[in-house]
């Protein structure tokens, strides 16, 4: 007789930052190394609107406001939240189909969002990047590129609430040097996978004993 384990699932991995922290660039570089299929980050939908470069459905789900209201009234959202005056949320079907499948994932979301994730999934991992400074932080915004002045200030005051909430998180990441956060992140990740793939090793085995002395 031989005995089947059901397939485990993926791991969930949940990122937060100050915006310009340099999640994003983390979780990509993260992907790139690792890029057998093996993990995958969420395409949140926001209201937001588009930055120069983005791209609907690979970046982000762009919406607008009563799409987005629609789909919070429809359940469809794992978490949602509303950061910077935009809807932000992530979609139910696509995080359970994904791990089921046996794929890790990666959430980039806000606090707000964090606290709902860890509510629907205790067995999350949350990591929570710091920037070395908030004078760094501010640089880095501004060397992305990417925001208006008025946006950078908006979130330069917005950076320390977010920043609060560190304590919420199962490890705290100093993004100074990139390669040198890129690998804990990565031993993070790695760790957690290790340590799932070992319980289901034991648990297997312990089945195949218990099947073999029954009787
Ligand atoms: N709760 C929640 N927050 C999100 C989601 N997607 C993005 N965010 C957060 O929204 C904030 C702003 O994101 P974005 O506009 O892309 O700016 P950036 O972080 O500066 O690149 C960041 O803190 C993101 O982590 C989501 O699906 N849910
Ligand atoms: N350790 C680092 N040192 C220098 N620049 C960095 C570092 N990490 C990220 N950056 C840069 O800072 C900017 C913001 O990073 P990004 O990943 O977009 O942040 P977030 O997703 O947290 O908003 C980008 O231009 C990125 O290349």
């Amino acid at each position: 007789m031989t005995t089947t384990s059901a397939a485990a699932d993926g791991n969930l991995f949940i990122v937060a930052a100050p915006s310009g922290a340099g999640k994003s660039s983390l979780i990509r570089a993260l992907l790139e190394r690792h890029n057998d299929g093996s993990m995958q980050v969420s395409v949140s939908c926001t209201t937001r609107a588009p930055r120069p470069g983005e791209i609907d459905g690979e970046h982000y789900h762009f919406l607008d406001v009563a799409t987005f209201q629609r789909k919070i009234e429809a359940n469809e959202f794992y978490e949602w939240a509303k950061v910077f005056d935009n809807y932000y949320g992530t979609s139910r079907k696509v995080i359970e189909d994904t791990l089921k499948r046996g794929i890790d994932v990666f959430l980039d979301i806000d606090w707000q969002g964090a606290r709902q994730v860890r509510e629907a999934y205790p067995q999350a991992q949350s990591i929570f990047i710091m920037p070395p400074s908030l004078a760094v932080l501010e640089q880095r915004l501004r060397s992305r590129g990417q925001d208006s002045d008025d946006v950078i200030r908006g979130r330069m005051a917005k950076a320390q609430a977010e920043m609060s909430h560190y304590h919420e998180f199962d490890y705290l990441l100093v993004n100074d040097d990139f390669n040198e956060t890129l690998t804990n992140f990565e031993h993070i990740v790695l760790a957690r996978r290790h340590r799932m793939a070992l319980q289901q090793s034991r648990h297997a085995t312990k089945l195949k004993d218990l099947l073999a002395n029954d009787g």
